[in-house]
């Protein structure tokens, strides 16, 4: 029936570095001019992790000219996800914080795999860094704004039966039936004909992308003034340094 399998893989946590963010949006360009392909899922190669989110290491003691070719990197991905064509379904095998959860978010259902162990939110606040405005726009459009506002402001990762109840997921479902929920919903998606749900999935989305289409190089321009703050690099090292230590 015409569906992909974009399968993360960047071990050990699948973090999205600028390579990985490059590649996502290449393939995802190829499989959109491709008209045999209608549908993609997305999902995760690495053991029990979906996407530990954007990488740490590419937001950390680098220059201005890095931090700025990143950022319009996750812009870029986050924007062919947001606006595909296609129909898009994260089958969520793993924890997915922050970034990992985003790119969920972007798609047109979640299944998630039911193990306690796989949180999922935009925990930003924890680290002391602020989600962006379409970030907070994504979770405000999936489950709606007080939950959005509460989940953002405590950095909370929700377990399955909570990403359920909060309609963060559509589904929670055994783990090893995650890939076979994913590929039924995805006939269920594709049974309506491309042009009107394309169109209704435009409508839904499009002013959310606009918002950051409008502004793209002034969103930039904002993230190379907050993460080149002392206070927020020193959050990141330490935060990272956390990560570290924790197998010492
Ligand atoms: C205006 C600014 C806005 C910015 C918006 C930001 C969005 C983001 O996505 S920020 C990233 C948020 N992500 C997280 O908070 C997740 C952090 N990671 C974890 O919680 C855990 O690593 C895990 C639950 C995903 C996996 O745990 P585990 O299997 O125990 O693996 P380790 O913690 O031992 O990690 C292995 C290895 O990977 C490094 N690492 C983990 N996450 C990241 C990351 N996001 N970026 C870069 N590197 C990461 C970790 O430091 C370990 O490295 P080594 O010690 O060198 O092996």
């Amino acid at each position: 029936m015409g569906v992909a399998v974009i399968k993360l893989k960047n071990p050990p946590v699948n973090s999205l570095s600028l390579e990985v963010l490059t590649e996502f949006v290449i393939s995802l360009e190829k499989l959109e001019n491709d008209k045999t392909f209608r549908g993609v899922i997305v999902t995760s190669d690495c053991p029990g992790i979906f996407s530990a989110g954007l990488d740490l290491t590419e937001m950390c003691g680098k220059s201005q000219a890095h931090y700025a070719e990143y950022w319009r990197a996750v812009q870029e991905l986050w924007l062919r996800l947001y606006l595909s064509n296609l129909v898009l379904i994260a089958a969520i095998n793993g924890v997915s914080p922050a970034g990992g959860c985003l790119m969920s978010l972007t798609c047109d259902y979640r299944v998630l795999a039911d193990n306690p162990k796989y949180n999922m939110g935009l925990n930003e606040t924890l680290l002391g860094i602020v989600a962006p405005s379409w970030f907070k726009d994504t979770l405000v459009n999936t489950v709606g704004h007080r939950t959005a506002e509460r989940a953002l402001q405590l950095g909370l990762l929700f377990p399955p039966a909570e990403a359920l109840r909060v309609g963060m997921v559509d589904q929670v479902v055994p783990e090893d039936q995650v890939h076979s929920t994913a590929l039924s919903v995805m006939a269920q998606w594709l049974a309506v004909p491309d042009h009107a749900r394309q169109l209704t999935k435009n409508l839904m989305r499009k002013p959310t992308a606009d918002r950051l289409v409008k502004q793209r190089d002034a969103d930039i321009q904002y993230f190379l003034r907050f993460i080149s703050r002392d206070s927020i690099q020193k959050s990141l090292r330490v935060y990272l340094d956390k990560l570290r230590q924790k197998k010492g």
